[in-house]
């Protein structure tokens, strides 16, 4: 009532002058904070309210790349209330990317957010996961299904299945072309596609039966928009793999909008509550498709024998382990104890989840990536082809496998020179929440690291003339006329330390073969040489 009676009184210039002097205070308490804080670094003047968002566009490679042109190799931001400190060369990197499991310093990627626990991601999984007991335990799972030789083995085999199928949509489509082109020849046909659509297919067609065991077949609703002669695959769990594969797309975007985005935002804010809305929904439908894709496989398992031969897949691995169908049951028991329960399902689709949001889009970029280099530098090219042709001759059938694929080190090379001249992941964060010393400095809890990938790569005091496409950096190791890797934290596409991407060795065995099936067969020309590249940022 007292209350009441107070606000009654005032008039409406009180209240401006109470609006003014809480904003006053405001602004002074902000830059109180900010000239006060330790360790001052250069770095953008943050505004109050908006910080250094009026840099930000949402396009991170540019934001990172302009910090670190005016500000150097060890600056500041501020975004989203938080101090972020932007590392751009590799000296700093050695204690962030050192393994160590007994060092949790620098595990956490990024920290707790309400806006994650809203999306279904936090504590779950692996990528976002801040709390390290589980994710120690996820990703032991995670492993051990991915990084196994029988998974190799698997994803040698489905890459000569799906190249087969690639080559096949293509000759088809090229075919239809012939007689338009007045070509006799029928080996004489040619298309026009775009790579990058083509190449997020054929990812998202191997990760999904990877990691799934079922068959999703968006090649071929892809060549369905070109062809008059329509094939019909289908596979009733997933019924549309074109919505499928867009619907993790959409999740792996959503990320942002949860991680920047506060509840009151997300709820009401023009602009951001529709997209909030579809994202939800996506999120459901995600996570419906995944669960159903989950009983389907535990209740196949269920009703088999023990020691009936089992799937290679991800998901059959991620069911069996530690059960009576794992033969390496006792092997996985680990001295902390954190793996010796088979997981839930909803610890699976975790997993399942971040198999598919890391594995798709950054697989087809840096495929698209590279054929644009690889195109633009004829020398490249013609070497490239030559170690092919080596392995796999000219005009005789590819049966891919890994003890060839390996031995191609100069389509290595290029693979990694194209990886560093323009990163599919471009930011790299990790977390502290308690104190820590970095680069010469102690760092209060609660500061973010964020690794600029692109800035370190091209960092001219490790890679000379950096802005040039030159696969030698890599090749031949031993050979002192090349420029070699100079600090070993200097070329990190995959990041570093324990939270290393588990995805690496998959990568390798799809793009080689991906490479060698391209390049080796087919003469590939870009339609538009002065096109400029186009980079979506992935933020890990
Ligand atoms: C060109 C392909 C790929 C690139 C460039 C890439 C890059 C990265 C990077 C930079 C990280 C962050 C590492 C760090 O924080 O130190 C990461 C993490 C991760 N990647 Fe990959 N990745 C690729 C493919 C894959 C594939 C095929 C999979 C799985 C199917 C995968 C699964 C993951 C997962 C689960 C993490 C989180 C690891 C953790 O937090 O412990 N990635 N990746």
């Amino acid at each position: 009532m007292a209350i009441y009676n107070i606000i009654s009184c005032l008039k409406i210039t009180d209240f401006l002058i109470i609006f003014v002097f809480t904003f006053l205070v405001y602004v002074f308490r902000f830059y109180y904070k900010y000239f006060t804080r330790p360790n001052p670094l250069p770095g953008p003047l943050p505004l109050p309210f908006i910080e250094c968002s009026y840099l930000y566009d949402g396009d991170t490679k540019n934001f990172f790349t302009l910090l670190n042109k005016k500000y150097g190799d060890l600056c500041e931001y501020y975004l989203n209330g938080k101090r972020r400190i932007l590392i751009s060369s590799p000296e700093y990197l050695e204690k962030i990317l050192t393994p160590s499991s007994k060092d949790n310093t620098f595990m956490i990627r990024l920290p707790h957010s309400e806006g994650y626990e809203e999306y279904g991601m936090a504590g779950r999984g692996i990528i976002v996961n801040h709390d390290i007991k589980s994710w120690r335990y996820n990703r032991h799972f995670f492993n051990k299904a991915i990084l196994t030789p029988s998974f190799n083995n698997e994803a040698v085999k489905w890459t000569n299945i799906m190249t087969q199928e690639l080559e096949d949509y293509w000759k088809s489509l090229g075919n239809l072309n012939l007689s338009k082109d007045n070509l006799k020849n029928e080996n004489d046909w040619q298309i026009e596609i775009d790579m990058a659509e083509w190449a997020r297919r054929f990812t998202s067609d191997m990760i999904v039966i990877l990691i799934t065991g079922e068959r999703s077949y968006t090649m071929a609703s892809y060549y369905n928009l070109y062809s008059l002669v329509k094939v019909t695959r289908s596979n009733p769990l997933i019924e549309d793999s074109e919505r499928f594969v867009k619907a993790f797309s959409d999740y792996l975007f959503g990320l942002h909008f949860f991680m920047y985005f506060g509840y009151f935002s997300r709820r009401y804010q023009p602009g951001i509550k529709d997209t909030v809305k579809y994202l939800l929904n996506n999120r459901d439908y995600v996570f419906e498709t995944l669960d159903n894709i989950i009983k389907k496989r535990r209740k196949e398992i269920e009703e088999m024998p023990v020691g009936a031969k089992l799937g290679h897949d991800m998901l059959t691995t991620l069911i069996i382990t530690n059960t009576e169908r794992d033969m390496n049951q006792e092997k996985n028991i680990t001295k902390d104890d954190i793996s010796t329960r088979p997981m839930t399902n909803v610890e699976i689709r975790g997993n399942l989840l971040d198999a598919f949001i890391a594995g798709v889009d950054t697989m087809a970029n840096r495929f698209s990536f590279l054929t644009y280099y690889v195109c633009h530098s004829p020398h490249v090219k013609q070497k490239m082809i030559d170690e092919i042709y080596t392995i796999f001759p000219p005009n005789t059938p590819y049966n891919l496998n890994y003890v060839d694929l390996i031995k191609l080190e100069y389509c290595d090379a290029v693979m990694n020179e194209a990886s560093r001249i323009i990163s599919v992941a471009v930011d790299v964060a990790r977390y502290i929440p308690n104190s820590c010393e970095l680069a010469g400095y102690r760092w209060e809890a609660g500061t973010t690291f964020h690794m600029n990938i692109n800035g370190i790569h091209s960092n001219e005091n490790y890679w000379p003339n950096p802005e040039i496409f030159d696969p030698d950096r890599f090749y031949k190791k031993n050979d002192d006329m090349n420029n070699k890797v100079g600090n070993k934290f200097s070329f990190i596409p995959f990041g570093g330390g324990l939270r290393v991407c588990p995805g690496r060795k998959l990568t390798m065995i799809e793009l080689i073969s991906l490479v060698v099936v391209i390049f080796g067969k087919y003469d590939i020309e870009l339609v538009d040489m002065n096109a400029r590249q186009k980079q979506k940022a992935v933020q890990y």
